[in-house]
């Protein structure tokens, strides 16, 4: 199993390059609490778990680069620490020996607008979107969605991408609470002003760039805040419209694997087109000691999840 530069695998074979994930941080400098459901969370404990990943990818020497799926820092965030905090944990973050992509949640929007947001995180984009692709490598491109694209949660008030998410929230979801789900049936929970939805623009962006990628025989690895598909997810987690983007997606058979954070327990799925849906365990909800991060191998027909304590860890095969 071992190889030249050390490295060992899951085939026997070398990975073409590897990559750290962890997900929904969401740090405070506050008490333990709970979710709206009672499960428990470690609002300053989750920073040690990315300490604790970072000194991990660093000492391996094994993850080129690390994709952080959202939500670094919690809306119960005291407001005027907002700046603060989310610096605090994006420095952590830069502890790292190589690139961070970082993508936006809920929990980064609830502390600051996109315009202040944005740049911390490096996404530059100038019009305020956050949907952006890379290629580590000649084989694979990642794209990265911006799942708060239409959202009533980060915009300016006024704006219309704000508006138009306030009016499908008003059709969609009856209660006054628009994050309450009470009432909705189904795949209709995931009408919630906590998720949000990738616009018509967005749309025809990721059109073009698998088109391109399938063009050019890449493989791609989708990677989005809100989970895309319902078997790898709570019905009250998943993008408004991710029946329109998984649409987009299974024109095309470049796209191999979806990632996601936001539903904090985690998922598995294969869709119907066989492409791997893993929504990654929350480092908010990890009690004092233990942990949840990981990396992934990547191979011609694989990729390879291997998870530190609450990730769980699953070889993702596919056609090549
Ligand atoms: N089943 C649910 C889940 C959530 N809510 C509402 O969403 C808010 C945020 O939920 P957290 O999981 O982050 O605690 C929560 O305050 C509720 O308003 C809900 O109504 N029903
Ligand atoms: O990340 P939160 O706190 O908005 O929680 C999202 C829920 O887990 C979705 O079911």
């Amino acid at each position: 199993m071992g190889s030249a530069n050390g490295l060992t695998s899951a085939q026997g074979t070398q990975p073409l390059f590897s990559f750290g994930v962890i997900s929904d941080v969401q740090h405070a400098d506050i008490p333990d609490g709970r979710s709206f459901l009672g499960v428990p969370r470690f609002y300053r404990h989750s920073l040690l778990v990315l300490q604790r990943a970072v000194q991990n990818w660093n000492n391996q020497k094994r993850p080129q680069f690390v994709i952080n799926l959202g939500d670094i820092v919690d809306g119960y965030c005291p407001k005027h620490k907002s700046m603060s905090i989310v610096k605090k944990v994006v420095d952590e973050f830069g502890k790292f020996n190589g690139p961070v992509y970082h993508m936006i949640g809920n929990h980064c929007l609830y502390n600051l607008p996109r315009d202040k947001l944005l740049p911390l995180l490096n996404i530059s984009n100038l019009d305020g979107h956050a949907y952006y692709d890379f290629l580590p490598s000649p084989q694979y491109r990642f794209v990265v969605l911006d799942g708060y694209d239409i959202s009533a949660i980060g915009w300016p008030q006024d704006h219309p991408h704000t508006l138009k998410a306030l009016i499908f929230l008003e059709e969609k979801n009856p209660n006054l609470d628009k994050n309450s789900p009470m009432g909705l049936v189904g795949l209709d929970r995931r009408f919630l002003m906590f998720n949000g939805a990738v616009g018509k623009e967005q749309l025809e962006w990721l059109d073009a760039v698998l088109q391109d990628a399938a063009k050019l025989k890449q493989k791609v690895i989708v990677c989005c805040h809100l989970p895309l598909d319902p078997g790898a997810s709570s019905q009250e987690a998943l993008l408004w419209n991710y029946d329109e983007v998984m649409d987009v997606i299974h024109q095309y058979n470049c796209v191999k694997v979806c990632l996601a954070g936001h539903d904090h327990k985690g998922g598995h799925s294969i869709d119907s087109h066989g492409i791997h849906h893993r929504t990654l365990e929350a480092a908010l909800e990890c009690p004092p000691g233990t942990d949840a991060f990981g990396y992934i191998d990547v191979y011609d027909n694989m990729l390879s999840l291997i998870g530190t304590d609450r990730i769980e860890s699953i070889d993702m095969e596919f056609h090549s």
